[in-house]
């Protein structure tokens, strides 16, 4: 676990855990020993810590932190590096993050690769750097770069480290020589100096007003999360507390944190996250099916969804052919993607560098022969299954036979978009959420025809141009708008029965969702419920009305037709639900239970169904679709590990109990897995791809 070599007078204790190195219980008796070993050592004179392979420990081991602690903690290990009278040298590459940099900030000096990351991303995770960073790192860089650093979990590049003092040096090549040579370079020098515990923070007697600040911004960006208040009141303990006092106040916090409910959760999320990569469908799945190189792709429909994809793949260094059947919306298109890009470089979110090189990748036209020879196509013209099955039926017969052809449909089936070309393997669904060059989830669908290696190509673009993807099977609404359908449609039907949109809004915004479904429906513009719910009826063939009250025996409600009917399509138009009038209602108005319930338990039940179904593979695909995809508060782990939470056998009687009193809804009708599940009380370990097991 940790390897121990001599080099002359330096000893070099390498840690050794794939994939990141990460200080599992084994490691930090390793790295204890390795270190008494050193300090015996008589002809040991210093000593470098690193890691072996890809990076510099990337933190303390995150699955075990649901398990009983066993001794030596990190603090004790690391508090052995301070003590010694013989240099250590923290010799960094790749990500030296959480326990990690804390291991670095015992060092007497760090020195680290050009690439290098540092941080502290256990606010992420719900918790904050509890071996001392909360003290150690405001007594080199002062309390505003530490305040910014752990508050956002933010990592940084060894040459912003090196400005704040936070690495001494910066070296190229090899971890292990430069490691040498610099510890060789510092033998003799004297250390007092060099331990952090003896400095003071240098702006101490600003605490107040810096706390002060933090605590103000903490509260408005991360609303609802508990961890970056107590990062903050962490970290100014460093200004008012001796040391000691200090490291006593963070491992107050820290306890707290770690038993809190938001950090579980949040570190569920983090899990699930990487679970969805290991994505599965029938005949192959992410080890099987090996991507196909793409590198010149088109975007077909300049419109609001069209753009932000394009500003994607072109951040991404794709060259984009962007297809308009309108030459002015194409003009429109080409000003609003600079002006994404732009303001981007403005927030120093996009380098100069890759801004430049997007501008020379775009292609705009007018002509679908430039599509000729292209990798990928994404369609994102107007929800409409005819005309998507023209512009198909048209790229099949002009696309090299090699080309992927997809559809950024939020709701139509890929099967029946596919069947409009002879190369349905290579059909796929990529949808993506709006502002879709802002919204993490990338929403991957597969029909019955397409192939695995058109599922391994789209999960790859995904990835490389940054988006969190989940792959799943097709059907109405595919997993992330099916699920929120039921959302939507309760949420109209409260407004039927007397509530106001701003009610129905806050009491979600209460739970944690950034925005209500009221608010949402304004931001992605009321005519898009309005044309799938026309879309709809018209594949089951029947025409609605404003008056249309049942579809085919379901409850539905035509409010947004209403909407649509008068204008009032949200933002774009400067009208929407903000300034609708509410109608008369016949019912009392909803109590804050009901809505919640109304509208999350119909969307679990839901959830269930996409399990049931197999749309989905894992919880974990539902639970990330709703995080990246809506904002859903990660401290409360998505919908299917609330629902878990809240207990299923309490959430199938409440489904009942609606399924009762609103017959006409389908989504009411209880899943026979959520049934199955709560009658046999399995945990969610057994329910889940293991993700949950890990906690
Ligand atoms: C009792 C009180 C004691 C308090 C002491 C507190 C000490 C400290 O303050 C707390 C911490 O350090 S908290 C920690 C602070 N540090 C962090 O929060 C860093 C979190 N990690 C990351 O940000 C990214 O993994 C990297 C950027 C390191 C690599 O990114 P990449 O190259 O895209 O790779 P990837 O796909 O992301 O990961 C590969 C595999 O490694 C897995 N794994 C990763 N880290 C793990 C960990 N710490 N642990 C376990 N596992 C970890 C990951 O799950 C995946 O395996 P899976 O089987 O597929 O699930
Ligand atoms: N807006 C959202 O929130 C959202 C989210 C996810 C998915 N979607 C889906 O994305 C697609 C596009 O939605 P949008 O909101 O961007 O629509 P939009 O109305 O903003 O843009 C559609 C664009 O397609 C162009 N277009 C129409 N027919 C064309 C053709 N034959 N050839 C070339 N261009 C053509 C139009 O001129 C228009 O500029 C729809 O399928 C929608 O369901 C929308």
């Amino acid at each position: 676990m940790v390897d121990y070599s001599v080099h002359g007078q330096v000893a070099v204790l390498e840690v050794n855990n794939p994939p990141v190195n990460a200080f599992s219980h084994n490691v930090r008796v390793g790295l204890d020993r390795s270190i008494d070993k050193a300090i015996k050592d008589t002809n040991v004179k210093a000593i470098v810590i690193c890691g072996k392979g890809r990076t510099f420990p990337a933190g303390a081991d995150i699955r075990e932190f649901d398990q009983p602690h066993k001794e030596p903690s990190l603090t004790l290990v690391f508090e052995k590096l301070e003590k010694t009278t013989k240099p250590v040298v923290a010799a960094i590459h790749g990500t030296c993050l959480g326990g990690g940099l804390e291991c670095a900030l015992f060092c007497h000096y760090r020195i680290a690769q050009k690439t290098a990351r540092v941080g502290f991303p256990e606010v992420q995770i719900g918790i904050l750097p509890g071996a001392a960073g909360t003290q150690r790192l405001p007594r080199l860089t002062g309390l505003h770069v530490a305040m910014d650093m752990i508050t956002s979990g933010r990592h940084i590049f060894a040459p912003e480290a090196l400005k704040y003092g936070i690495i001494d040096e910066m070296f190229t090549g090899d971890v292990i020589n430069a490691g040498i040579k610099f510890a060789k370079s510092v033998m003799n020098k004297p250390l007092e100096d060099r331990c952090l515990m003896n400095k003071t923070v240098k702006d101490a007697d600003q605490a107040d007003q810096i706390a002060d600040e933090f605590m103000s911004l903490v509260k408005r960006k991360y609303k609802g999360f508990e961890a970056p208040i107590d990062c903050v009141k962490a970290v100014k303990a460093s200004a008012t507390l001796p040391y000691r006092e200090g490291l006593k106040m963070e491992s107050r916090l820290m306890q707290k944190l770690l038993l809190s409910g938001q950090s579980a959760a949040q570190r569920y999320a983090f899990f699930s996250e990487r679970a969805v990569s290991r994505w599965k469908m029938p005949g192959g799945n992410f080890q099987t099916a090996k991507p196909l190189p793409i590198k010149s792709t088109a975007v077909i429909g300049a419109g609001t969804m069209g753009t932000g994809i394009a500003v994607c793949l072109l951040n991404a260094g794709y060259q984009v052919y962007l297809l308009e059947q309108n030459q002015k919306f194409l003009e429109n298109g080409v000003k609003t993607i600079r002006g994404i890009i732009e303001g981007s470089v403005r927030l120093g979110k996009t380098p100069m560098a890759v801004a430049q090189k997007a501008a020379t990748l775009l292609k705009p036209t007018m002509k679908y022969e430039d599509l000729a020879d292209v990798d990928l196509v994404i369609e994102a013209v107007y929800e409409n299954l005819s005309l998507k099955r023209e512009i198909f039926s048209k790229l099949d017969k002009l696309c090299k036979p090699t080309t992927l052809l997809c559809s950024n449909t939020s709701s139509l089936d890929i099967d029946r978009i596919g069947t409009a070309t002879k190369r349905g393997d290579k059909v796929a669904g990529m949808h993506f959420f709006a502002p879709a060059y802002y919204m993490r989830l990338l929403e991957n669908i597969y029909s019955t025809q397409t192939s695995p290696t058109t599922a391994a190509t789209i999960m790859d673009v995904g990835r490389k141009i940054g988006k969190v993807s989940v792959l799943v099977k097709s059907c109405q609404g595919f997993l992330a708008n099916r699920m929120r359908g039921p959302f939507a449609v309760e949420a109209y039907f409260l407004l039927e029965e007397g509530s106001t949109p701003q009610e129905v809004d806050s009491v979600m915004e209460n739970l944690g969702m950034p925005m209500g479904p009221f608010k949402t429906g304004d931001l992605s513009g009321l005519d898009i419920g309005y044309k799938i719910q026309t879309e709809l009826a018209k594949s089951k063939g029947v025409e609605l009305s404003v008056d249309s009250k049942f579809l085919m025996g379901e409850r539905i409600s035509t409010l947004t037709r209403t909407m649509y009917d008068n204008g009032r399509l949200g933002r774009k138009t400067g009208k929407g639900w903000y300034r609708y009038e509410k109608p008369g209602g016949k019912l009392a108005t909803p109590d804050e239970e009901e809505i919640l319930e109304r509208l999350m338990y119909s969307c679990i039940n839901e959830g269930f169904k996409i399990l049931e179904e197999g749309v989905a593979a894992t919880p974990e695909d539902i639970d990330i679709s709703w995080i990246y995809g809506f904002s859903w508060p990660k401290y409360l782990g998505g919908p299917m590990y609330y629902a878990n939470r809240i207990g299923l056998d309490k959430i199938y009687q409440r489904i009942c109990y609606y399924h009762e009193n609103f017959p006409y809804s389908s989504h009411w009708i209880p899943s026979r897995l959520l049934l199955k599940l709560s009658e046999n009380k399995v945990p969610m370990s057994q329910w889940c791809s293991g993700t949950d097991s890990k906690l």
